[in-house]
């Protein structure tokens, strides 16, 4: 209900609204850096949630905003089916084909192998998503082989907690530490097999270096479409906010993206709570996109 917000909340969000619907895909034309300048600007820093909330459920004649972000996700909902049956109608060889593709190229690139401390998904195939499991396997080897961690690479993979938005990060340190969640996706348990709480990334002493992120849809300007769950932005922007307050570097946002999935630059419909990635992982090759991407992973 409008009351509930100030009417600059108000004006803020329904400005970003406005100026997101004009210009699809603000970054598009610009340099490298002025690129992740913008995204970062106009993407990152959303209005408070209430005022987001409160907009989309207002009846408010004055504003606009809800017709705006109601589309917003009408888009969204009909690209993600368009993708969804693209992804369904894969030649599986070429499908795996991808997958190594991909994964090869993380497994060689040096941002992968300097990178000690990682937060990856685990891939689920019925969802027609990217292959990690060489890359995880790699990971874990890598903990496993030097036997102290803190020398080894650590891996945290999603633990989806309620249906708020609400996803942890926790340490594994073998694939067996995984079980079938409600959806059909490998996720670990809270406690360890000896009985101990798992390391929670958000509780760690150290920064990740490191996301490999999933998703239905991104395009080359950064901007990602996930499942619509909102688990991933909230966590990122959660995540983005602690490293920020503990003065850490931003970790690299990485997507695994197969060739339909990849959209020109501003098709993909955004809001703003929606976290852009640094660069895509496609079969074939890095395309950086930040301008901490073109620092790091060329
Ligand atoms: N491998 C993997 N793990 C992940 C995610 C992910 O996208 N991939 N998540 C990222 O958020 C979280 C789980 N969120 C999910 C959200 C939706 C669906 C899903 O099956 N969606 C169906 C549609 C369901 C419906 O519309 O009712 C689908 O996409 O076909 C799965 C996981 C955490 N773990
Ligand atoms: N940082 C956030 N805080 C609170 N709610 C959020 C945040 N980010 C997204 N949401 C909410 O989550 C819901 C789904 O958002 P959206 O459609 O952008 O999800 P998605 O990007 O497809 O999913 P995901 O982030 O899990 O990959 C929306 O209602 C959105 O407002």
């Amino acid at each position: 209900m409008v009351e509930m917000t100030t009417w600059a909340h108000t004006l803020r969000a329904v400005e970003l609204v406005a100026m997101l619907m004009r210009h699809p895909c603000p970054i598009a034309s610009a340099s490298p850096k002025a690129r992740l300048f913008s995204t970062r600007s106009v993407i990152l820093r959303p209005p408070p949630v209430s005022a987001m909330t409160t907009m989309m459920n207002t009846e408010d004649h004055h504003s606009s905003a809800p017709t705006h972000l109601d589309t917003i996700f009408r888009m969204k909902r009909t690209l993600r089916s368009r993708v969804k049956k693209e992804l369904k109608a894969m030649d599986p060889t070429i499908r795996s084909l991808e997958d190594n593709a991909i994964q090869n190229i993380v497994l060689e690139a040096p941002w992968f192998k300097s990178r000690k401390r990682l937060c990856a998904y685990i891939s689920c195939s019925a969802l027609r998503e990217v292959d990690t499991s060489k890359v995880l396997s790699e990971i874990l080897q890598n903990s496993a082989k030097d036997g102290y961690s803190q020398m080894g690479k650590k891996l945290y993979v999603p633990r989806v907690e309620d249906k708020n938005c609400h996803m942890r990060m926790l340490n594994i340190s073998s694939m067996d530490d995984l079980i079938a969640n409600s959806m059909n996706i490998l996720e670990p348990a809270p406690i360890d097999a000896n009985g101990n709480e798992r390391e929670d990334v958000m509780l760690a002493n150290e920064p990740v270096d490191l996301f490999l992120l999933p998703g239905l849809a991104f395009d080359k300007c950064g901007r990602r479409l996930g499942r619509g769950g909102g688990y991933y932005d909230t966590f990122l922007a959660r995540y983005q906010q602690l490293a920020e307050e503990r003065k850490w570097k931003q970790p690299l946002l990485i997507a695994l993206s197969y060739s339909p999935q990849i959209m020109d630059e501003g098709a993909i419909p955004v809001t703003p709570t929606d976290v852009p990635v640094d660069a895509l992982v496609t079969p074939s090759g890095v395309l950086p996109i930040s301008a901490a991407a073109l620092e790091r992973c060329c």
